[in-house]
């Protein structure tokens, strides 16, 4: 039998209560990272990239209307455990978290060698000398000198901080990182020199990540896999070649002639109008208002239907490839 996927998610369903009704930000949402294997989830602005990063780790608001689904670690799912448990035995020490702009969140006064060594002593029990030991060699893995060890958030640059705000999440040695917009913020030779040491770690250490971003040209650095997200739903699911070379949905197909590429002579085309609201999304395809394809079929929910082997797109058209 083969080994159970790193992370295998199914179903995972997050709603929020709000004054317009319920928000439905992550809709049954499938899932599976590999060892080793780098996933990006990618979508516009509101699409519930967050929000699926919040169910995966519990780190919820209070107006949660509803958390369900199933998120597998090697197996076994953490659902049923209780917050206490799911604190102590899967937050920091199988999955650790990159928050979106993290890099701004810390703490000033403190210096910044202890604060990656922080989550070592918290979580792991480990002497300060350990965590100081662990804390140089993190500091090495992210690129960072360890001469900076000793110095404070704002005697970095934003390109260190995001290198450091990684050493912390790496120090507990997770299986899986998940980082939401870790780079964004960045200029572009930044965020590559980033991506390039994400993919040395992935490959050094076989650990795994969720990259969750809207930038298609940084997601496409790391990328092994891509799950694209629309209006709280998985739209597409492939592996990265395929999805970058050959997208199968009509609005991933959109999305990628939206990207300005260099040396493109035609100007890159938005994609009209606006994704429903999530408070009250439409009864079909969530696409289907702005989708040049449509067809009557789409005032249904598509299922994801198989486009090629390990390639998946919920989408109507489709449907004559096999089975979702
Ligand atoms: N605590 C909350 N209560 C109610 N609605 C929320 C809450 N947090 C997020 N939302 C809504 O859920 C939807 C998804 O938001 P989310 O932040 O997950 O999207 P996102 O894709 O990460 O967007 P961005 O990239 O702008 O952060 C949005 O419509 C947002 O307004």
């Amino acid at each position: 039998m083969a080994a159970a996927p790193l992370l295998a998610v199914e179903g995972l369903t997050l709603h929020y209560r709000s004054q317009g009704g319920i928000v439905r930000a992550v809709d049954s949402i499938d899932l599976t990272v590999h060892r080793g294997e780098a996933l990006v989830v990618l979508g516009e602005s509101g699409c519930g990239k967050s929000s699926l990063a919040r169910a995966l780790l519990r780190v919820l608001p209070r107006n949660v209307a509803r958390l369900a689904g199933r998120v597998a670690i090697d197996g076994t799912d953490t659902m049923p455990l209780s917050d206490e448990r799911f604190r102590r035995e899967v937050r920091w020490q199988r999955i650790a978290f990159v928050m979106q702009a993290a890099m701004n969140a810390l703490n000033p006064v403190v210096r910044v060698g202890e604060q990656v060594a922080e989550p070592l002593r918290v979580h792991r029990g480990a002497s300060a000398e350990r965590a100081a030991a662990r804390a140089r060699e993190v500091f090495e893995l992210v690129g960072v000198s360890t001469d900076f060890l000793a110095r404070y958030p704002f005697e970095l640059s934003g390109g260190m901080r995001q290198r450091v705000v990684l050493a912390m999440a790496l120090i507990t040695e997770p299986d899986l990182v998940i980082m939401d917009e870790p780079t964004s913020a960045l200029d572009v030779l930044t965020q590559a020199s980033i991506m390039n040491r994400l993919k040395a770690i992935k490959r050094e250490r076989g650990t795994s990540f969720i990259l969750i971003t809207h930038d298609v040209a940084t997601s496409s650095e790391i990328a092994d896999r891509v799950a694209l997200m629309y209006a709280g739903q998985i739209v597409e699911h492939s592996g990265a070649a395929a999805f970058f070379t050959a997208p199968a949905h009509p609005y991933a197909r959109l999305l990628m002639a939206s990207v300005p590429r260099l040396q493109q002579r035609e100007r890159p085309q938005a994609i009209p109008g606006e994704p429903p609201s999530l408070a009250a999304p439409p009864a079909g395809c969530r696409f289907a208002e702005r989708c040049p394809q449509r067809f009557a079929r789409c005032a249904e929910d598509p299922p994801a239907f198989r486009v090629a082997d390990g390639h998946d797109a919920r989408c109507w058209l489709f449907a004559g490839h096999g089975d979702g």
